[in-house]
């Protein structure tokens, strides 16, 4: 297979590398080299679309090249959609303990998990979403808490905790494997780059 060049994963998160590279290397190889890229991103504010797109700008001004992000959401439905991207700050502030109790006087404790990849070729581009969803339940903590809010998220059709499951489970069905399918689909689609030379890639 050509490939095409060099995508830059930026994020300041080892969990979602160590799933991004995981998920990459199962199903079809793309047509791109991916490195990581260990930036300090900030936190942004407003809709989750507009926080990826604004991310992967910064991002890619830093990075000089083609680069993808994501950003991540817990959504409660009895809270309309929160604390959505703000569950980084709400997990930092309440533990995982405090992500289940927040829920305490509500009946309905139903949620997905939502992740936004945006992807652009340079700095000058408009930025491309590419966004995943799990639904499920937020229960009682359960399982090792080795990532985020995992142990509070209980995918549908599961009676185990995203934390609890074998990490290829969640790799196949969360809210980050259905967002980088996505992307991966798009970048596969991508036309091979015309030769610089002119010569239709014979060397001059
Ligand atoms: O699959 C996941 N399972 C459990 N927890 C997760 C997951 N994915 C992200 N998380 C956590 C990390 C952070 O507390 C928040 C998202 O915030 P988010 O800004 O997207 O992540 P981050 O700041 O850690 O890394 P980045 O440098 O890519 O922005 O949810
Ligand atoms: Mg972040």
């Amino acid at each position: 297979m050509v490939v095409h060049g060099e995508i830059s994963f930026a994020t300041g998160n080892q969990n979602k590398l160590k799933e991004v590279v995981a998920i990459l290397a199962e199903g079809h190889p793309l047509p791109f080299t991916v490195k990581a890229a260990n930036l300090d991103l900030p936190e942004l504010q407003g809709e989750a679309e507009d926080i990826a797109k604004e991310k992967c700008r910064i991002a890619a001004q830093q990075v000089g090249g083609a680069v993808m992000v994501e950003d991540t959401s817990l959504c409660y439905n009895a809270f309309k959609g929160l604390p959505g991207p703000y569950c980084k700050w709400f997990l930092t502030k309440l533990g995982v303990d405090g992500m289940y109790k927040l829920l305490a006087g509500y009946e309905d404790k139903s949620g997905y998990a939502q992740c936004i990849f945006a992807y652009t070729p340079g700095p000058d581009v408009e930025p491309q979403l590419f966004i995943g969803q799990t639904q499920g339940i937020i229960v009682e903590p359960r399982g090792p808490p080795a990532f985020g809010w995992d142990p509070v998220f209980q995918p549908d059709g599961f009676d185990q905790t995203f934390a609890e499951m074998d990490k290829s489970v969640k790799n196949s069905i969360s809210h980050r494997y259905r967002a980088l399918d996505k992307l991966r689909s798009y970048l596969l689609e991508l036309p091979a780059p015309s030769a610089t030379n002119g010569t239709n890639g014979t060397p001059s």
